[in-house]
């Protein structure tokens, strides 16, 4: 049995009868243009909204409503971070352990170490995106939902980006990467293309 099984999935207007399977410790890439649909399937596979027909499997059981961030986290487009808390309580938020402090190696690997105690607010747009990246690591979840997550890096970041998502895939995460980055699409294992809602 796959770790992720999407059987005949349609949603709404946006997905048609998606069919795939994605076993662990790889990397998985959809790849789409603009509009095809990327964002809605990494929502459906999360668990986070239920497919109008078909389903999504994780372990074997339907992954809507989500399941524990340890199972499947995401790492959604517009990162949802909580403003006011600092990077560190950002990924820590998971594990509800504010008082403690996340791997030190996962902050230095994607280049937070120094900013590690500032308000997400008072971070650039990349720090963030790196913020929300470890948020979605932090657990060493099963499978990995990511929504873009070189959108905001430049490339020695994309490069920290890479290798965050490698070690993470290394210890036996399924690592599922929305994006039109070829950076990204070069070291996949599995890429699968969307076009208008289908794959292609
Ligand atoms: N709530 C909604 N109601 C109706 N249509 C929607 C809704 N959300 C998204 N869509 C449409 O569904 C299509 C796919 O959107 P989606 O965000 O999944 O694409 P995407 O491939 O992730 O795009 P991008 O690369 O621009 O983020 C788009 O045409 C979008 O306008």
């Amino acid at each position: 049995m796959a770790l992720v099984e999407v059987r005949n999935v349609s949603h709404t207007f946006v997905l048609h009868d998606i069919t795939l399977a994605l076993e662990p410790a790889t990397t998985a890439v959809l790849a789409g243009r603009s509009g095809s649909g990327k964002t809605t399937l990494c929502h459906l596979i999360a668990g986070v909204m239920a497919p109008t027909s078909g389903s999504v499997l994780v372990h074997g059981r339907p992954v809507f409503p989500a399941p524990a961030w340890e199972t499947v986290s995401l790492l959604p487009q517009r990162l949802a971070l909580e403003p006011s808390l600092t990077v560190t309580e950002n990924v820590m938020l998971p594990a509800a352990l504010r008082a403690s402090v996340p791997p030190l190696s996962l902050l230095d690997q994607l280049g937070l170490t120094s900013i590690a105690h500032r308000p997400a607010q008072d971070t650039s747009l990349g720090e963030q995106q790196r913020t929300a990246l470890a948020r979605a690591l932090v657990l060493n979840p099963a499978v990995a939902v990511l929504d873009e997550p070189t959108a905001h890096q430049d490339d020695d970041h994309v490069a920290l980006v890479l290798a965050a998502l490698r070690a993470a895939v290394d210890t036996g995460t399924l690592v599922i990467v929305a994006t039109h980055d070829q950076r990204v699409i070069d070291v996949a294992d599995t890429v699968v293309r969307l076009h208008s809602g289908r794959l292609s």
